[in-house]
């Protein structure tokens, strides 16, 4: 049976590398090709699950569960997308993360235009962040079978809207938009404080000037779309952060 699992992803993945982005949006499918590698296509009724060492079972699933996070750079996403997963077992994928693993990663012919857009606040092309994000939610599931996602820090631009609707959205469940509001002032601290040891190349004043910028000029649209379709959660993230979780505490708790 695995081989016969194995065997049909491959040929549909093949056909995936080949037509997933359509080569004439910017002329650089065949450049994706080497990130899209591994993505495999979500699945849309069920899949597979190995469960033991000396078993697997089918698990009946609908389409993968997402919740979008955003918010001003050191909003605390991250932080309390860590206590969510503790509590409410979601996967949490950071597409920053995602795109600085991407960075690193030896022999990425993107290393060099990833850094250089987080260095100057810039938002990276949506076809490595959504494939790098597809890429992720398919391994989760399959090592896992967890097919609950907190995608933190993505979408951010019309761009990244775009891409991802046209990607994406129908193989997922868009649960909700959690959006966490804080001021430039006290977000720009806590990253400066963060920036003595994070060791990231955004992390100063420099950086961070020009990530606001991109906040403000492109990200606020795109939590105003979400808005209009009544799909985002706001939260006031300037408290502690245990202050901040027990608001989002009651949002995922009213989730089914
Ligand atoms: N509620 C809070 N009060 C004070 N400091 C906080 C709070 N939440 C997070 N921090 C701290 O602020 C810094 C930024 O937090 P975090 O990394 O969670 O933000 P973020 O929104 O994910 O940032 P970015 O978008 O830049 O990755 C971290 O050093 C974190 O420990
Ligand atoms: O969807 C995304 C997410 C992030 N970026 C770039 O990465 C940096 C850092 O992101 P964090 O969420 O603060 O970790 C961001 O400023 C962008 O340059 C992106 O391009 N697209």
């Amino acid at each position: 049976m695995t081989s016969v699992i194995a065997r049909t992803t491959t040929s549909v993945l093949h056909h995936h590398i080949k037509h997933c982005w359509s080569a004439t949006r910017i002329g650089v499918s065949k450049q994706f090709a080497n990130i899209r590698q591994t993505a495999l296509p979500l699945p849309s009724k069920s899949i597979r699950v190995s469960t033991c060492p000396f078993g697997t079972k089918y698990s009946v699933m609908g389409k993968p569960k997402v919740v979008f996070v955003l918010g001003p750079p050191g909003s605390g996403k991250g932080t309390q997308c860590e206590k969510i997963v503790k509590e409410f077992g979601y996967t949490h994928l950071s597409a920053g993360d995602l795109l600085r693993e991407e960075r690193n990663r030896e022999g990425s012919e993107f290393g060099a235009l990833i850094e250089d857009n987080i260095k100057n606040g810039r938002i990276v092309p949506v076809e490595i962040t959504c494939a790098l994000l597809e890429n992720a939610m398919n391994k989760t599931i399959q090592a896992t079978g967890n097919d609950r996602f907190l995608i933190d820090g993505f979408p951010r631009n019309e761009d990244n809207l775009q891409g991802w609707t046209s990607k994406m959205a129908d193989k997922v469940e868009q649960q909700f938009v959690l959006f966490f509001e804080c001021s430039e002032q006290q977000c720009t601290e806590r990253c400066l404080k963060r920036g003595e040891s994070s060791g990231r190349s955004d992390d100063n004043a420099e950086s961070l000037k020009k990530r606001f910028n991109t906040y403000i000029n492109d990200t606020v649209a795109i939590i105003k779309h979400y808005e209009e379709l009544q799909l985002v959660k706001k939260i006031d993230a300037s408290a502690s952060p245990d202050a901040v979780f027990e608001h989002v505490k009651t949002i995922f708790g009213e989730q089914k």
